[in-house]
């Protein structure tokens, strides 16, 4: 197994002197360096092929001891050095102070095809700031995390992607049912890769303690290796360039979200510690996929009495993390004009782009702005009738797409036969509920008979948004029970469903199918905790 390793991060930016474990704050250093734990019994469970060709890494390698080793911790790649993070955050609206990679450990970072990516274990054991925790995961969290990671990537929406999943072979005590009651579980490893692993709050926490040197160190190698474009043209000027990294990060943070949005994926914990430089997706930790079309909706139970970071909150969350990142620059630039002209433009642009996301999935097309304005109100209006009763949003989508222009809504129920199967319970539309789905059917009969434009075509457009497969968290749970019972059929199967979530995949229609009611409460199915 050979890597082409190229470490920039760990060779460019101030490391922390002090070389073991013990937890401490960690000043005037971007990271630490550390040893991964050496794992009794490591396991490989499923591999990324695709993540390894990009790797560089020939398909043959996954097999290896050395991948094995590797992956799991037990080997250090010869010619780098491991290393954890240090990093802040705001958690749940409040400054958390120092955080940094608790249980992630950056192995190296390699080089292949022009491409420089960072590799990251997640769950391989202690660092210094692994505060009160043990530095593991566990098999469930990482099943979790490796194949939404994937999923993410073939629907289009960025992300950190996943290499490989293994056991460890050791326990785990872990709380799942969140009762005090903490059980063994299966420890775990899961190989990240991303472009880098730097988030809004390795910012933060040189800013909060006013490490201006540092701070200046990690914004110039940021701007050096991942926007070089701002490098370049603002030569002569360091201090524009502060403000138009801002705005690139502002711009990819836009994009991040309008595809949740699209997908009906919720995070589950924004906080400024889980947003990534590159507007990539961060951390699945309790995320969740959106069933029933419900904005305030939160998969995760520790946010469940404030619900800040609720599928409907996502965009105004985005902003205010970004806020948290112009703040940590600020001190750099010294004028809060290029900052507060980002933030704006992301609201102004986020809420054109948020429009002209949904009405492609409704299947419109815009060739004038006074369309623009009257598909908004058909928009909105979609919005209400969706939440009248439960309503699966990913069928709901994909369904839509069947509708003919030539149907006829004067009268019945019979209307709503392409989208029925999306509705949880039928028998629970009342007849005033009926009307209000036929007055917005109504004018988008209308809406669509503007165009030329033929079913099959709009069909063929709308499929392309609306994907027909999603990770949705019954079926990620029916993968981790199978697992833990040493069967890992269920999460190569999924790999390879999700791997084209926009294609019908007849052979694999049972997964096109509401969530049953047996997980409507069960622990992991609907609901997840921060505790994994
Ligand atoms: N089991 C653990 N041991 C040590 N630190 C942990 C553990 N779980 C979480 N942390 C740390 O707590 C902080 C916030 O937790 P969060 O749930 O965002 O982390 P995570 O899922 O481990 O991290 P990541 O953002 O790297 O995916 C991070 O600093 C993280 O490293």
């Amino acid at each position: 197994m050979r890597l082409n390793i190229h470490d920039r991060f760990n060779q460019e930016l101030p490391a922390d002197p002090v070389l073991t474990p013990s937890r401490r704050q960690v000043t005037e250093a971007a990271f630490s360096f550390v040893t991964p734990r050496v794992p009794s019994a490591p396991r490989l469970r499923h591999a990324v092929t695709e993540v390894a060709e990009m790797l560089g890494l020939a398909p043959t390698d996954l097999n290896g001891d050395t991948f094995r080793r590797v992956f799991s911790g037990g080997e250090v790649i010869a010619g780098t050095r491991p290393y954890a993070m240090c990093y802040g955050g705001h958690q749940f609206g409040n400054w958390a102070g120092q955080l940094g990679d608790g249980r992630a450990i950056n192995l190296a970072e390699v080089e292949h095809r022009g491409q420089h990516w960072t590799l990251q274990l997640k769950g391989a054991g202690e660092t210094p700031y692994s505060r009160t925790a043990d530095g593991l995961a566990v098999l469930r969290s990482s099943v979790r995390e490796h194949l939404c990671s994937e999923a993410m990537h073939h629907l289009g929406v960025p992300t950190t992607r996943s290499l490989c999943l293994l056991t460890t072979g050791d326990q785990v005590l872990r709380d799942v049912m969140y009762d005090g009651n903490p059980e063994m579980e299966t420890g775990a490893v899961v190989c990240r890769v991303a472009a880098s692993f730097i988030r809004f709050g390795s910012f933060e926490i040189l800013a909060a303690r006013n490490d201006l040197a540092t701070l200046r160190q990690l914004a110039d190698y940021t701007i050096r290796h991942h926007y070089p474009e701002i490098q370049a043209e603002n030569q002569a000027d360091t201090k524009a360039s502060y403000g138009h990294f801002f705005h690139a990060v502002c711009q990819r943070t836009l994009t991040m979200i309008v595809h949740w949005q699209r997908v009906g994926f919720v995070h589950g914990v924004m906080n400024t510690d889980n947003m990534s430089i590159h507007g990539d997706t961060i951390d699945y930790g309790p995320y969740g996929w959106l069933e029933g079309f419900d904005p305030d909706w939160t998969p995760n139970t520790t946010d469940r009495s404030h619900r800040r970071y609720q599928f409907g909150n996502q965009p105004k969350i985005a902003l205010w993390n970004l806020l948290q990142l112009a703040n940590a620059l600020y001190p750099l630039v010294g004028d809060a004009a290029p900052f507060q002209a980002a933030l704006q433009e992301y609201q102004d642009d986020f809420s054109r782009e948020y429009t002209n996301m949904q009405a492609s999935k409704i299947g419109l097309t815009h060739a004038n702005q006074a369309a623009n304005e009257a598909d908004e109100e058909l928009i909105s209006q979609l919005d209400t009738v969706l939440q009248l009763t439960e309503t699966d949003m990913t069928i709901f989508f994909r369904l839509l797409a069947d509708v003919r222009k030539s149907s006829n809504v004067s009268a019945g129920r019979d209307f709503l036969a392409p989208v029925i199967d999306a509705f949880y319970d039928p028998e629970s539309l009342t007849d005033e509920m009926i009307e209000q789905w036929r007055a917005w059917f109504s004018l988008y009969l209308q809406r669509l008979n503007q165009s030329e434009e033929s079913d099959a075509m709009r069909r063929e457009r709308m499929n392309r948004v609306n994907p027909k497969y999603v990770l949705r968290n019954y079926i990620a749970q029916l993968a981790i029970d199978a697992a833990d019972q040493g069967d890992d059929s269920l999460i190569a199967e999924l790999y390879e469903l999700l791997r084209d979530p926009y294609a019908e995949q007849p052979e694999r229609q049972k997964w096109f199918a509401k969530r049953p009611e047996w997980a409507r409460h069960k622990v992991g199915c609907s609901m997840l905790s921060c505790s994994s």
